[in-house]
């Protein structure tokens, strides 16, 4: 079901192999956990088995094909034989539990009539019929473990792929989680998962395949997590032997290496004995496929690129109508400011007035008090005041109009002559010449 021949996986710019030339084979039906120390390998072996990753040399065939031979174009279809199962769950936050196991479905193209009837059929099946409307966010660890399982198994899978699944969950959170693995398994999903819980490895008694430093150190039929002994290693052609076995019907046998089996025999904790292995039935031909971890996160990276995207738009148009109403306060703020200016220079400019017309009326009082007779002294700061045509009162109270004219020391102080002032001769006029003085009427 899934073979690796001589598989080196080096990643680019390191300087040791993440594997080292791994031969191993997982036969159908199997329940198989990859235990070792962190940056063993064993996440690496997954995303080989997925076609996520590429080996370095070496081959990998998984139900019958081989991945090299897989175009890329392809590969999408190949992975909806698979389900995958993660540590941190990655369901969908937005959508509910229904909608989390329907969307895997959708996005593959299964009709209405196959989602409607699948998905509640799966949720029966992981225990959550009765919270598919809720949202991930209202269910504990091990019920948004248990939706992220029912999306990877709802569309049946012959494989199906768990990296640290309960590695986020308490223990007896993890015992249900490994209780619904092993009822998956026992339907007939190969079931290949990585772990570091020993406790649940030793439990459940299964095939147990070490790694240590990209390599395989142990590979055991129903081992624990703590054995270190190497005791059964299965080559590429010692697994294809098992295989035909199963094929024809019979228990797979495990075949040990003739140069380790006695060094093994001794610290063996389980025996390595032929171990019978469910074979699934054939699933029938219109079964449906599987959707693939990778389209379903293809499509909720999309999708949160899509909110992503909504919201930066969002915040944007709240920004440019925050700045608009900044502007628009600003504007109105200015016309304010600009009118109580305007109004301000209208009453500086109306009292400048008001001044200017007292000064006016000052100027003609003035020059009023100048008019009465000469003798009076003009005061010195009116002499040079021009001012405007004022209309003043007579004494008969009517208006009259008087040229404004400026007021000199020399009209004040002009003498007529006594015959100008008896009226024997007009202002103005030239003496007689001989110098004598002429009485008579003025002309
Ligand atoms: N994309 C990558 N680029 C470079 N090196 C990588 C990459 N992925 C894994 N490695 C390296 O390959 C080795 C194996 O990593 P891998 O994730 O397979 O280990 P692991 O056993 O799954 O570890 P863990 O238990 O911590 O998840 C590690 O040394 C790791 O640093």
């Amino acid at each position: 079901m899934i073979r690796f021949d001589h598989i080196t996986k080096q990643y680019p710019g390191t300087t040791r192999p993440a594997l080292n030339s791994i031969d191993v084979e997982i036969l159908r039906g199997e329940f198989v956990f990859l235990v070792g120390a962190s940056g063993s390998g064993k996440s690496s072996c997954l995303r080989l088995m997925l076609k996520e990753e590429k080996p370095t040399s070496g081959s990998i065939h998984v139900l019958g094909q081989n991945l090299r031979s897989i175009s890329n174009r392809k590969v999408p279809y190949f992975r909806r034989n698979l389900g995958v199962v993660f540590q941190d769950f990655r369901l969908l936050p937005n959508k509910t539990v229904y909608d989390n196991v329907a969307f895997s479905l959708q996005v593959i193209g299964k009709s209405r009539g196959f989602i409607q009837e699948a998905v509640p059929d799966t949720l029966q099946m992981v225990g959550l019929a009765e919270k598919s409307h809720r949202f991930p966010h209202e269910l504990s660890g091990g019920e948004q473990q248990r939706v992220a399982i029912a999306r990877a198994i709802v569309n049946k899978p012959q494989i199906l792929l768990a990296d640290e699944p309960t590695g986020n969950l308490d223990p007896t959170t993890s015992a249900g989680i490994m209780s619904l693995l092993a009822s998956i398994n026992a339907a007939g999903t190969t079931v290949v998962m990585a772990t570091h819980e020993a406790g649940i490895v030793d439990k459940m008694k299964r095939r147990v395949i070490e790694l240590s430093g990209g390599q395989i150190v142990r590979d055991e039929r129903q081992g624990g997590y703590a054995t270190t002994a190497i005791n059964t290693i299965v080559s590429a052609a010692d697994a294809a032997a098992s295989a035909t076995a199963l094929a024809n019907g019979g228990l797979a046998p495990v075949v040990v290496s003739a140069a380790i089996a006695q060094a093994a025999s001794e610290a063996l904790t389980y025996p390595s004995i032929p171990i019978p292995v469910a074979v699934p039935a054939a699933a029938p031909a219109e079964a449906p496929a599987a959707a693939s971890w990778a389209e379903n996160m293809a499509a909720e990276q999309a999708q949160q690129a899509e909110l992503a995207q909504a919201q930066h738009e969002l915040q944007a148009r709240a920004e440019a109508q925050a700045l608009a109403e900044a502007q628009a306060q600003a504007e109105a703020q200015a016309q304010a400011e600009a009118l109580a200016h305007a109004q301000s220079l209208a009453q500086q400019a109306q009292a400048l007035q008001v001044q200017a017309q007292a000064a006016a009326l000052a100027a003609v009082a003035a020059q009023a008090q100048l008019s009465k007779p000469a003798q009076q002294p003009v005061p010195a700061a009116a002499a040079d005041v021009p001012s405007a045509e004022p209309t003043l009162p007579d004494e008969s109270g009517r208006s009259m109009t008087r040229p404004a004219f400026p007021v000199t020391q020399h009209e004040v102080t002009e003498q007529l002559t006594l015959a100008e002032k008896l009226g024997l001769r007009a202002p103005g006029a030239s003496p007689d010449q001989t110098g004598e003085q002429i009485v008579g009427p003025t002309r």
